[in-house]
């Protein structure tokens, strides 16, 4: 059974249709990130699960109850920890009194664990709370309970980077608990790491799901390559290679020489190059090699079989190559954006 279940969720404000026909579910003991640009229709889809607003048709599921169903839902709501958008707690009385009220409704058993890694002030009133205290507060008050399914809209919104770094511990941790996380976020850093599989919305229609590895694997690799010699693009024409864009320079130029000529220079890239160890064997490891008359330096997204590229490659000087993960911000561009292809 899945632990969540979206099945043509419809809502229309009127002047908005906001979600459009979408479905997707979320398996038990899966970190799932709900994406999309601003106005996107996240928390839509986050509020007509949690069963504070109604879909103008279609519905869904949480851990098996009927979102639609008020008294259904409310049996699954003690096994659901939720974190809305800008959470907002009674100003007047302490985190402490806020997290007491939840206790007596859902339990604690979690908290002191939780206060200790998310920390919020708890005995100071809510009034005086900065936005990453009552985020912290947020997030103690959801998970707090032990819950089977955890809804987050935005998690880490106001958290300095060292306290995003140990939500993502945390949520990773829970993973392998086999909590089932189900979140929307725009931190790319922290879906790449949390998630399994995404789900992309625009417009209120569900773009795509998809595993974060595949999607990866798809974007393929980022390469860029230093070669002696005058080259044209055209020397990568073989499949897989996409956006090349070549520049030839004058190898003895000394802006040229900067990064692959100074033994000195402290970078470790210089050494490690890949397959700068196919070139010469004047390649040292800290002295990539000289070269008199032109380099050209070519970068692309390489989606294709590596040993086609080693092949192109094999027959030319190489001075340097870097092959990097395309960056994940590259691939919800495509998505994000205007291009529905
Ligand atoms: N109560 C409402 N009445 C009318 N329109 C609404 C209402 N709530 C949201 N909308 C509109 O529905 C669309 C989707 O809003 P929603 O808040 O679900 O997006 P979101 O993806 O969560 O955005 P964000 O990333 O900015 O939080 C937006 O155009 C928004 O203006």
């Amino acid at each position: 059974m899945a632990a969540l279940e979206v099945e043509r969720l419809t809502k229309d404000y009127g002047e908005v249709l906001a979600n459009d026909d979408v479905t997707f579910a979320v398996e038990e003991g899966e970190v799932f990130g709900y994406l999309g640009p601003n106005g996107a229709g996240k928390t839509t889809t986050i509020r007509t699960l949690m069963g504070f607003q109604s879909p103008t048709s279609g519905g869904g599921t949480v851990l098996g109850h009927d979102v639609t169903d008020e008294t259904d839902l409310i049996a699954a709501k003690r096994r659901i920890g939720y974190l809305p958008a800008n959470p907002a707690f009674d100003e007047g009385v302490t985190g402490r009194e806020v997290l007491d009220l939840h206790a007596s409704i859902k339990g604690d058993e979690r908290r002191a664990d939780l206060l200790e890694t998310f920390d919020p002030p708890i005995d100071r009133k809510v009034r005086d709370y900065s936005t990453g205290n009552v985020q912290k507060l947020g997030l103690v008050q959801a998970f707090m309970h032990d819950p089977d399914l955890v809804v987050m809209d935005e998690p880490t919104a106001g958290l300095d980077p060292l306290m995003q770094r140990a939500f993502n511990d945390f949520v990773e941790a829970e993973k392998e608990r086999g909590l089932t996380v189900f979140l929307s976020s725009h931190v790319l850093s922290e879906v790449r790491r949390v998630c399994d599989r995404v789900g992309i919305i625009r417009q209120g229609r569900l773009v795509t799901t998809e595993r974060i590895e595949d999607l990866l694997q798809r974007t393929g690799k980022f390469v860029r390559v230093r070669v002696a010699g005058d080259v044209s693009a055209s020397a990568f024409d073989i499949d897989g290679v996409h956006d090349v864009s070549c520049s030839t320079t004058d190898g003895g130029r000394a802006d040229d020489r900067t990064e692959a000529d100074d033994p000195d220079d402290g970078n470790p890239d210089d050494s490690t190059a890949g397959p700068s160890a196919a070139a010469p064997s004047d390649t040292a490891d800290t002295d990539p090699p000289r070269v008199a008359g032109p380099v050209t330096e070519c970068t692309f997204t390489f989606t294709g079989d590596v040993n086609e590229l080693i092949a192109v490659l094999g027959g030319r000087r190489v001075l340097d190559l870097d092959v990097e993960e395309a960056p994940l911000e590259e691939v919800f561009m495509r998505f994000y954006g205007g291009n529905d292809a």
